[in-house]
């Protein structure tokens, strides 16, 4: 589809949307656009509340919509905090198919370049990375890997709900289930995969075009939090078509190759990240990474460095910080939950709450010296 075409059918200013709800929402602005449509806030009608709505072109062949849906319905029946509840649905007819969601707040991304020297505190770093870790395992829980785990893809909540501390987990457009349909297996990884993400954080992984597992989330969110922490990474300088250049540091770093260990680590608790990147660097495709471990390393350095959980983050310095620390789950995959949770899904609700909760006791009780 032409830009020309693009705008004749996307949603304009003032407009206002009728769902089968009932509800009418109109368009306040445009908050961002992406190959598959925009993400537009906008007031309800009836109640004034501010929302969002993620639109996508009706004459999409690949449709992305449906897959949020999956996994924000999924992240919503078992109660996370880290996803945007679904409000409302519509399709407009000839126009775009568009979910009504929770409106959140900047994107980490442009969190972290806002900052004077391009890199936030020490602090705030290790507390993106936790939240943004247990988005993850959360995410593997219900069924489904991210593959584009980048800092542009997590956000902090809004203010005037209280969540401005919360971290929230975006864009599940190259989302995919990885248990079989009978949810009780791994699906065999294809031979070949395309490729899926975005080159500066994609996993070895994908550059190899191998087929992604749990444990290369992971390894993206790593590449994040190095670059939340020191302010750039050692490929900055590489775009999308120098791929090779990419895939040839990181498997450098895999190599350990001392020099570029020194230049990715420069500004970073080097001893934990340096745990995380080797353990992940020694499981594979079937193995249900150890989240828990990967959480230890990072309230490791928290301790090493004094830290306590109120110190202030830098987008909210003068307030005490108030945001979700865990619990983690064990990551042990639950049967992927499908659009629409149901009554019989409420139960299982409740188990995997109690679930989380006999996780959270396990995680206090160890000592973070076994760290060191
Ligand atoms: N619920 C929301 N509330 C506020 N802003 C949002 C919301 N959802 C998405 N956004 C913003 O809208 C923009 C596009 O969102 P999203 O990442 O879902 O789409 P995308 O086009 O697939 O992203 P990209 O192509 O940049 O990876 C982003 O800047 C994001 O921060």
């Amino acid at each position: 589809m032409s830009s020309s075409e693009e705008n004749v059918v996307l949603p304009k200013e003032d407009e206002v949307f009728l769902t089968p709800k009932g509800e009418n929402y109109k368009i306040v602005k445009l908050l961002g656009k992406g190959g598959y449509g925009a993400v537009y806030e906008v007031i309800r009608q009836r109640d004034g509340k501010h929302l969002a709505i993620k639109c996508e072109s009706a004459e999409m062949t690949k449709k992305v919509l449906q897959m949020d849906l999956d996994v924000m319905k999924g992240a919503e029946a078992i109660r996370s905090v880290h996803f945007c509840k679904v409000e409302d649905r519509a399709y407009i007819k000839d126009r775009f198919n568009m979910i009504v969601m929770k409106l959140i707040n900047k994107n980490l991304w442009d969190l972290r370049v806002e900052r004077k020297d391009m890199r936030f505190t020490l602090n705030t770093a290790l507390k993106a990375a936790t939240q943004s870790l247990l988005c993850i395992e959360e995410l593997h829980r219900i069924g489904f890997l991210h593959r584009d785990i980048k800092p542009g893809n997590f956000a902090i909540g809004r203010p005037e709900a209280k969540e401005n501390h919360v971290v929230f987990m975006l864009d599940f457009g190259l989302a995919r289930r990885f248990m079989t349909d009978r949810k009780k297996d791994i699906r065999i990884p294809r031979e070949q995969a395309p490729f899926r993400g975005t080159t500066r954080y994609a996993p070895l992984a994908a550059m190899m075009n191998h087929e992604q597992s749990r444990k290369d989330d992971i390894e993206s969110w790593m590449y994040m939090v190095v670059e939340w922490t020191s302010g750039a990474l050692p490929w900055r300088k590489y775009k999308a078509n120098n791929r090779k250049e990419v895939e040839k540091m990181k498997q450098q770093l895999k190599d350990r190759d001392e020099s570029m260990l020194d230049e990715f680590y420069a500004h970073c608790p080097r001893k934990e990240f340096d745990r995380i990147l080797q353990y992940l660097h020694s499981i594979n495709y079937f193995n249900i990474p150890d989240y828990k471990y990967v959480l230890y390393a990072i309230e490791h350095a928290q301790k090493a460095n004094g830290f306590k959980h109120s110190d202030p983050v830098d987008w909210d310095e003068n307030n005490p910080y108030t945001g979700p620390a865990g619990p983690i789950g064990d990551g042990e995959p639950l049967e992927s939950i499908p659009a629409g949770a149901d009554k019989e899904k409420a139960g299982r609700t409740k188990d995997i709450k109690e679930a989380k909760e006999v996780g959270a006791n396990k995680v206090n009780k160890l000592s973070p010296s076994k760290m060191s």
